[in-house]
This record gives C-alpha cells, sequence and structure tokens, in this order.
C-alpha cells in the first residue's frame, strides 16, 4: 500500500459555530474535518466561519392526512450551504431520525463532494423526518408534494436541484417534478435528478453511486497491486447503495461475505449469491433469513475479517467504540458520514486506508449531473457513454487525491477535503464574494 493515513485531529472548529452541534453527531463530524481542511490550507478565522455555515435554510411543516383520515405532521428541511460553484444539488432523505444538524452535515458533504469530481454545483441536502416503510404509497405522494410546494421558493433546475437519498427514490423525485412542474405551467425534467427514464431519467442513475464505489475501490486496491477478485468485502446496508454494490463487486469476482440492512445482516465466508439475495430482500423486504448465510449483527459486521468494509447506511456507524475493532484493511465509505472524527483516528492509527464519502459515493451525483446535462439538452446518451464517463470521473479523482495524499503525507480524508474545499473557496474569492 502506498498511500500514507495519517491521524485526523478530532479537534473542534477554531471557532464556535452558532449552535455548536453535538459531539459525535454528523454535524461535528462534517465541521471537525472542515477545521482539518482549513488548518491545513492556513485560512482565516472569517474563511473557515464562511465555509462553515449554511447559505440558506429552509425548515417547512408538512401536514399529511393519512388514508386513515387521521392527521399528522412532520418536519421538513432544505439547506443550501454552498452556491459559490453553481446550483445547490445534493438528495432528499426520508428517515425518522432527520433534524436540522443532520441535513446541515449532509449539505457541506455535498458541497465538498461536487467539487471533488469538478462538478458546476454547490451543495445541498433536503429532509424529511418520516419512517418511509411505515406509510402507504398514496400517503407517501401526498407529502413529498406537500414538502416540494413548501419549499418551492428555494428548488429549480437553475438554483438547487434534488435527487433521491436515504429512504426516497424514482419515484419520488417524479412526485417532485410533476408537482414543481405543474406549479410552474409546463414540464421541467431538469429540477430532479435520479428520475424515472420515462419522464427523462438517465441510463445508469440508478447503480451510479455503487459503480463508483467500485471504482475507487479497484483504484485504491491497485495501489497494493492487488484487483477486485483478490478480495473479501462486507457491506453494511443493502439499500440502493449496497445492495447494487454487492452486485457490482460480485460481479467483478469479489466475495461479498456479509450484508446488513435494518433489521441485522447476513454472512457466509464462502461468499453470498448476490442475485439470489437480491430476489430473496424483493420478496421479504429484508436480508435476514437467507438461505444458506449465518446471522450477524450490525455493529460485528464491522468488525469481520475482510479485504474491504463499506458501510452504506447511515452515519457514525464508525466511531469510538467500532473503529477499533475494524479488521478491513481498506474502509470505502458508500455512506455519507460513517466515520466520527473519533472513528477516523482509530482508523488511522491502525493503518486503516478510508476512502473517504465524497470521494467514494460521489458515482451518484456525476450520474445525476449527467442527467441534468441531458435534460438540458434534451439530448440522450447511450448507457456504455454514461458508464465510460463515470468511470473516467472516478478514477480521476480518486488519482488527484491519492497524489496529493502520497506528496504531502495526508490521509485520502484529509486530501479530498483540502482539494474540495479550496475550489470552493477559490471560486469564492475570484467571484469577490470574500474579499
Ligand atoms: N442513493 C444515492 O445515490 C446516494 C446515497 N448515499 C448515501 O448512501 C447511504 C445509503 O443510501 P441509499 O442506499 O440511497 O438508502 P436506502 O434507503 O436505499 O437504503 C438504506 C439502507 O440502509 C439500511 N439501514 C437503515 N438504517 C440502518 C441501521 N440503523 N443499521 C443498518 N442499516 C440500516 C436500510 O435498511 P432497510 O432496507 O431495512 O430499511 C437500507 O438497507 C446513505 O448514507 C446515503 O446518504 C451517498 C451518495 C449517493
Ligand atoms: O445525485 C445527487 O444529486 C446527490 C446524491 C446524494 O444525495 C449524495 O451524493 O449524497
Amino acid at each position: 500500500m502506498t498511500t500514507t493515513t495519517t491521524s485526523t485531529p478530532a479537534s473542534p472548529p477554531s471557532f464556535a459555530p452558532a449552535g455548536s452541534p453535538t459531539e459525535g453527531s454528523a454535524l461535528a463530524t462534517a465541521h471537525a474535518q472542515l477545521a482539518t481542511a482549513a488548518e491545513i490550507l492556513g485560512y482565516d478565522e472569517g474563511l473557515h466561519r464562511m465555509l462553515a455555515t449554511p447559505r440558506r435554510e429552509i425548515h417547512v411543516a408538512v401536514p399529511l392526512r393519512r388514508d386513515s383520515g387521521e392527521t399528522v405532521l412532520f418536519h421538513g428541511f432544505r439547506v443550501q450551504h454552498n452556491v459559490s460553484l453553481g446550483p445547490g444539488k445534493g438528495g432528499l432523505r426520508y428517515h425518522p431520525s432527520v433534524d436540522v444538524d443532520e441535513v446541515r452535515a449532509l449539505a457541506m458533504w455535498m458541497t465538498w463532494k461536487c467539487a471533488v469530481v469538478n462538478l458546476p454545483y454547490g451543495g445541498a441536502k433536503g429532509g424529511v423526518a418520516i419512517d418511509p416503510r411505515g406509510y402507504s404509497q398514496s400517503e407517501l405522494e401526498r407529502v413529498t408534494r406537500r414538502y416540494t410546494s413548501e419549499i418551492m421558493p428555494m428548488i429549480g433546475p437553475d438554483t438547487d436541484i434534488m435527487a433521491p437519498d436515504m429512504g426516497t427514490d424514482a419515484q419520488t423525485m417524479a412526485w417532485v417534478m410533476d408537482t414543481y412542474s405543474v406549479n410552474r405551467g409546463y414540464t421541467i425534467p431538469a429540477v430532479v435528478t435520479g428520475k424515472p427514464l420515462a419522464v427523462g431519467g438517465s441510463l445508469g442513475r440508478g447503480t451510479a453511486t455503487s459503480a463508483g464505489i467500485v471504482h475507487v475501490t479497484s483504484a485504491a486496491l491497485a495501489e497494493a497491486g492487488i484487483g477486485l477478485s483478490d478480495v473479501s468485502v462486507a457491506i453494511q446496508g443493502f439499500g440502493k447503495v449496497g445492495s447494487h454494490a454487492a452486485a457490482i463487486f460480485a460481479a467483478r469476482g469479489s466475495r461479498v461475505v456479509a450484508v446488513s440492512d435494518q433489521y441485522g445482516g447476513i454472512r457466509a465466508d464462502g461468499g453470498l449469491d448476490v442475485p439470489r439475495l437480491m430476489e430473496h430482500v424483493q420478496r421479504t423486504g429484508s436480508v435476514v433469513d437467507f438461505p444458506d448465510a449465518d446471522r450477524v449483527s450490525n455493529t460485528d459486521l464491522l468488525a469481520l475479517d475482510v479485504d474491504v468494509l463499506v458501510p452504506a447506511a447511515i452515519e457514525g456507524v464508525l466511531d469510538e467504540t467500532t473503529a477499533g475493532s475494524v479488521k478491513a484493511r481498506w474502509v470505502v465509505e458508500g455512506a455519507n458520514g460513517p466515520t466520527t472524527a473519533a472513528g477516523d483516528a482509530l482508523l488511522a492509527k491502525n493503518s486503516v486506508t478510508v476512502v473517504p464519502d465524497v470521494l467514494a459515493n460521489a458515482g451518484g451525483v456525476v450520474v445525476s449531473y449527467f442527467e441534468w446535462v441531458q435534460a438540458n439538452q434534451t439530448y440522450w446518451w447511450t448507457e456504455a457513454e454514461i458508464a465510460d464517463k463515470l468511470e473516467h470521473r472516478m478514477t480521476t479523482a480518486y488519482a488527484e487525491v491519492s497524489a496529493l495524499a502520497q506528496r504531502e503525507g495526508l490521509s485520502l480524508r484529509d486530501a479530498a477535503l483540502v482539494i474540495g474545499v479550496k475550489r470552493v473557496a477559490e471560486a469564492h474569492q475570484i467571484r469577490g464574494l470574500y474579499p
């Protein structure tokens, strides 16, 4: 392995941002990461504070008349962290634990992510504190339409473009697109990405995040002189990102030995039959009870003796209590923010190479960008063109990040953040928004 991993200091920002986030939370992690990058870049407090602060936020109440007639109320948010490089871009999350600080962290990561892969976007994120599993499709449609109407002043094809994230999917994006378009009076496909193909979606978007994860894993392994077919992989989360990552790893010859969802995990040391597992999940709604596999808890999955660990579910799972037990040599962050600052320090101490979220899971937003470009041009590319362009973006970004890490003795996370943060700060300075 040629990449040098150094410890990421878990120090707080050098100033006290308004309403300092809870220790160990996603926002605390995002702030600690930015503080490290700002320190490496030698930024002063004013620039650091500006980069840490969201540009614009909206908090909305989303009432829902349930199918039963009962009325319930949800809280929703849209945060534009930064729009210096272009319109805000980022997903919409439906999860019961969504709050404004989580959305702020996710929006900040979108800013650095888009900059790392050189997209003409800023960073944004949205969320509604709802457990989508507890609601019917028509209830979810009403929630989505109401949330979209409430945040209408903030979104648009040139201002802020949504996409799916946890708990939402292509159908959710079709409802957002339709609600926005009906209010404007004509069809505006470029207001969202990750849409169904039938309404202007792009080939390849459904699997793009996962394909990108496999591209950067391949690039990281190549630096150690090994290939995808030489490694075993454990994946936490078997949703849009985790399930397709499992399928692509398996198709490329990796042994996928464990996967999980919110109900628990399964392991088979000889390798799981991923296509059969996907059918099982389609049928039963969970990976658990898949035949020919043993049960493993979500925590124990993180500590399995595998080569590559892909957290692809929620934030903060690799923290001071779990990261020290990781035996994988590579952690490739499919999820946003799966590693806290304390977890990062432990992984670095144990020489685990972490391919950070803002690089590893950027394939999704890369193909979202391709979808937006296609929608704006009303000209559609082939699947092969999209796959080639995605691979090129991901491997180029990985090479840039890895080269900086090696040159400056940084972790891949710090190198990626330095590249992303610097591109955003330069845009501010050139535009004259910051003296
Ligand atoms: N979709 C995308 O294009 C992108 C997503 N990401 C990030 O990837 C991660 C996953 O997103 P995505 O796949 O879209 O989301 P999905 O909602 O499609 O899937 C989430 C998966 O995580 C599981 N999960 C939820 N809570 C837990 C928990 N407490 N412990 C273990 N597993 C859990 C879910 O289980 P169950 O199925 O049982 O609900 C499901 O398998 C998120 O961090 C997201 O921000 C990053 C870049 C792009
Ligand atoms: O495709 C996009 O626009 C954003 C996807 C997303 O939310 C993410 O990368 O975290």
